[in-house]
């Protein structure tokens, strides 16, 4: 059961208790009475669903672990359903047919995110791409993105390969000292660490120096980072109850607000001195932050928060969601080392145990990209994707899906379907040898990076950093836990799912010419 209800108990030591209590029940039970009459007119019907209570709907019997209990709420209720969350109709999806109807033959209509309070408030109202109304804005602010700093020409650049080179090295040579010293490492730590620097020297071209401070620049963005994804994830009565949204009764609104103030501190920071560097020589930062203030000179449309916004989605949105996969893979990986052993197999022949991964060896490599794919496939990233909401009202599966709903698609669950995929809780990379899965959203059996107008904007970015790194991971070093023992796969569910318990292992070096750990 949630434990969100236990602000009742606390407010009631509150002065506003009696009217808040007072303004929910007035509210809602009018509210109740005109949704049941409107919903016994509806035809085709609203899907089913289980019974909840009156006024709070199915919110106190929600499960934290949001992916597995819709996945076994779809085993009862069928493959679309629906919750009440307190006033929000809540509709979940969990087959690809239903899918299909929506992210195909129905995009347009459900190419709006529904925008939780706190996604809102960590970026500047909602201005950056993920949140943006699908209208004239969202658009041209995702031309940018994947034109500009997304799209494989620039990736590929000299200057943005060499720098994921030089973050991969550096991380190579600490994990070479730990492996010397036979210590064991936080492996996500690490990553976030790598991946945090290419995002952010990506983006401002800010290379922290020395290690003592690129640990504490790493530290402050991932408690930050940390703090907005888990309360952007949480269930907040505001969404619920928009109308007690002003009285942020589980504080999560001031929490994110405060995150995001000093997010905010720290672009202002780096803006005004990419600003002053470049002066007089305007369009040689050479940056994504210098392409936004370019784009936000050339377009009146384009505010400094919406460069704020973007610098917001990249950093949130390209590093967590690339580091959980590299945790999830390399942990199922030391789980069933035989499968380790053929990627190291294929990188031997590949690359050569005399030399080190280069990019330019990552589309050789079909077999760790299998195990990218197998990762995404068993821990989808985004287990729910982006909730989507319906500018009109749609007819999904034979049920009337009211505009305004908020729907989730369970890619997670449709990931594990039986009858799509043979013995589906089995890690098994081989699946995607000799078969044509890829990430493009077209198959609605397999779509980790979503599908549709909505798609990834960094999927081709995700791709190189997930690909090189874990082929670095597994050629460089043989990965060693405590004899007989296993790692730890459960997942905790947030907007994105991560491993419960981190990944704690020891590297031990492959490679016998030192050199090659430089
Ligand atoms: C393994 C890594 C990644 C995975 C699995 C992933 C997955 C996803 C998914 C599932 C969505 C929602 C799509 C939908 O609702 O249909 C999304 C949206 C998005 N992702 Fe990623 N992502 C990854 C990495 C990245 C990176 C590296 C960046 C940027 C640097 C990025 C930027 C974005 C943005 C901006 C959106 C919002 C797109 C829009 O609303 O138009 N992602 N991602």
């Amino acid at each position: 059961m949630t434990d969100i209800f236990t602000f009742f108990t606390i407010q009631n030591r509150n002065d506003h208790f009696d009217f808040v209590l007072a303004t929910i029940v007035i509210s809602s039970v009018f509210w109740y009475i005109w949704v049941y009459v409107k919903s016994k007119r509806l035809f085709p019907p609203l899907p089913p669903g289980p019974r909840g209570l009156p006024i709070v709907g199915n919110l106190p019997f929600l499960h934290p672990e949001l992916h597995t209990y819709f996945h076994s709420l779809a085993q009862k209720h069928g493959p679309v359903f629906k919750l009440w969350l307190g006033a929000k109709l809540t509709i979940v999806i969990t087959s690809s047919e239903a899918t299909r109807d929506i992210l195909r033959t129905n995009d347009v209509i459900f190419a709006n995110d529904d925008v939780p309070v706190a996604g809102s408030l960590s970026t500047y109202g909602g201005v950056d791409i993920v949140w943006s109304p699908y209208g004239p804005e969202w658009p041209m602010l995702r031309k940018i993105c994947i034109n500009k700093m997304l799209s494989n020409a620039t990736l590929d650049s000299n200057s943005f390969s060499a720098l994921r080179r030089q973050e991969t090295r550096r991380t190579v040579r600490y994990l070479a000292d730990r492996a010397r010293a036979g210590l064991a490492v936080n492996v996500g730590e690490q990553i976030f660490v790598t991946i945090l620097n290419v995002v952010t020297q990506m983006l401002w071209g800010e290379t922290v120096a020395d290690d003592e401070e690129r640990e504490k620049v790493g530290a402050e963005f991932l408690e930050l980072i940390t703090e907005i994804i888990d309360v952007v994830g949480k269930p907040n009565v505001s969404d619920f109850f928009p109308v007690l949204s002003r009285f942020d009764l589980q504080g999560l609104a001031k929490r994110v607000r405060r995150s995001a103030q000093r997010m905010d501190r720290m672009f202002d920071r780096i803006i005004s001195q990419r600003m002053g560097m470049d002066k007089g020589s305007k369009g040689n930062g050479g940056d994504f932050l210098m392409v936004l203030l370019n784009a936000k000179d050339e377009d009146e449309n384009m505010s400094m928060n919406h460069v704020k916004a973007l610098l917001m989605d990249m950093v949130l949105g390209g590093t967590d969601t690339s580091l959980n996969t590299i945790e999830f893979a390399m942990a199922e990986l030391i789980n069933k080392l035989e499968i380790m052993k053929r990627a190291q197999q294929e990188l031997d022949k590949v690359v050569g145990k005399n030399n080190i991964v280069e990019e330019k060896h990552i589309t050789k490599l079909p077999y760790i990209l299998s195990i990218m794919k197998e990762t995404l496939r068993l821990h989808p990233a985004l287990p729910l994707l982006i909730p989507r909401c319906p500018s009109e009202t749609t007819v999904i599966g034979g049920y009337t899906i009211p505009n305004d709903s908020k729907v989730f698609i369970n890619v997670w669950a449709i990931h594990r379907n039986p009858n799509v995929w043979e013995n589906p809780l089995e890690f098994n990379p081989d699946r995607f040898l000799d078969k044509g899965y890829d990430f493009s959203g077209n198959d609605y059996s397999y779509f980790p990076f979503g599908s549709g107008r909505r798609i990834c904007a960094g999927m081709a970015m995700a791709e190189k950093v997930v690909l090189y790194n874990l082929a670095t991971l597994l050629h460089s070093f043989d990965w060693r836990i405590g004899e007989g023992e296993k790692v730890e796969l459960e997942e905790k569910f947030g907007i994105l799912l991560k491993l419960k318990n981190p990944l704690v292992a020891t590297p031990v070096l492959r490679l016998s010419d030192p050199n090659l750990f430089l």
